[in-house]
């Protein structure tokens, strides 16, 4: 039998999982100096990064290098089915656990994003991403994007890309995609 778009988004997501730890290893350093270079003239906007669980690529250099010039801010969840919000962030600030095990910060302003670094699972050469399945970053990317123009950047190593991916109306593709190789082109639309 045909697989459900649930069951091919699964699968897509335990391949990408495999994929992305076996890059952590080998270019966790490359990947964080490849978004602060990619991102590191950005001045004066609000900011989201995020606190890295697992083997997601470790934005924390490119925060902390970004944070004496703009405000950074990173995800919260509010509950299911709703989009996130954003916490402000400070390099050293205190944090305490949230919802799956994701750090947030104790104190500081909710902030609305114009600038976002996206973690995603994959990504498609038409910038589509796959998450881990809340429907999270659709949401708020979304409702970011229903108020004005927002740049959602993604994160990811080489390795996340995949050629094709399941794919449902509610997904909101990216921007621009870096990974430690930099910048990753756009393919042109087919
Ligand atoms: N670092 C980081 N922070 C983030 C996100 C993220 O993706 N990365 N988020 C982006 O949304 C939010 C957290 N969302 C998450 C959603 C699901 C799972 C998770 O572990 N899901 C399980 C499956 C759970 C289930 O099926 O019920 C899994 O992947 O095994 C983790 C984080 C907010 N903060
Ligand atoms: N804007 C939306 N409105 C209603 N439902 C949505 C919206 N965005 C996503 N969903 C639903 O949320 C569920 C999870 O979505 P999906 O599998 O695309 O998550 P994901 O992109 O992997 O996760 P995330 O966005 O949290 O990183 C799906 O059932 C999807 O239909």
């Amino acid at each position: 039998m045909t697989p459900t778009l649930a069951e091919q988004k699964a699968q897509a997501r335990r391949d990408a999982t495999a994929r992305r730890a076996e890059a952590h290893a080998a270019h966790r350093a490359a990947a964080s100096e490849a978004l602060t270079r990619a991102l590191g003239s950005i001045r004066g906007q609000v900011l989201s990064g995020y606190l890295p669980i697992r083997t997601e690529a470790d934005p924390l250099p490119a925060m902390e290098a970004l944070a004496g010039a703009n405000r950074i801010c990173v995800p919260v969840i509010q509950g299911p089915g709703q989009p996130l919000v954003f916490k402000e962030w400070r390099p050293g600030c205190a944090l305490e656990e949230g919802p799956f095990r994701v750090m947030v910060p104790c104190d500081g302003d909710w902030l609305v994003p114009k600038v976002l670094i996206v973690p995603l699972l994959a990504f498609d050469p038409r910038f589509h991403r796959l998450g881990y399945g809340g429907g999270f970053y659709d949401r708020t990317l979304q409702s970011l994007r229903a108020a004005g123009p927002i740049r959602a950047v993604g994160f990811a190593y080489g390795a996340q890309r995949a050629e094709a991916l399941p794919l449902e109306p509610t997904d909101q593709p990216l921007d621009e995609v870096v990974t430690e190789a930099g910048a990753v082109p756009l393919a042109p639309r087919r």
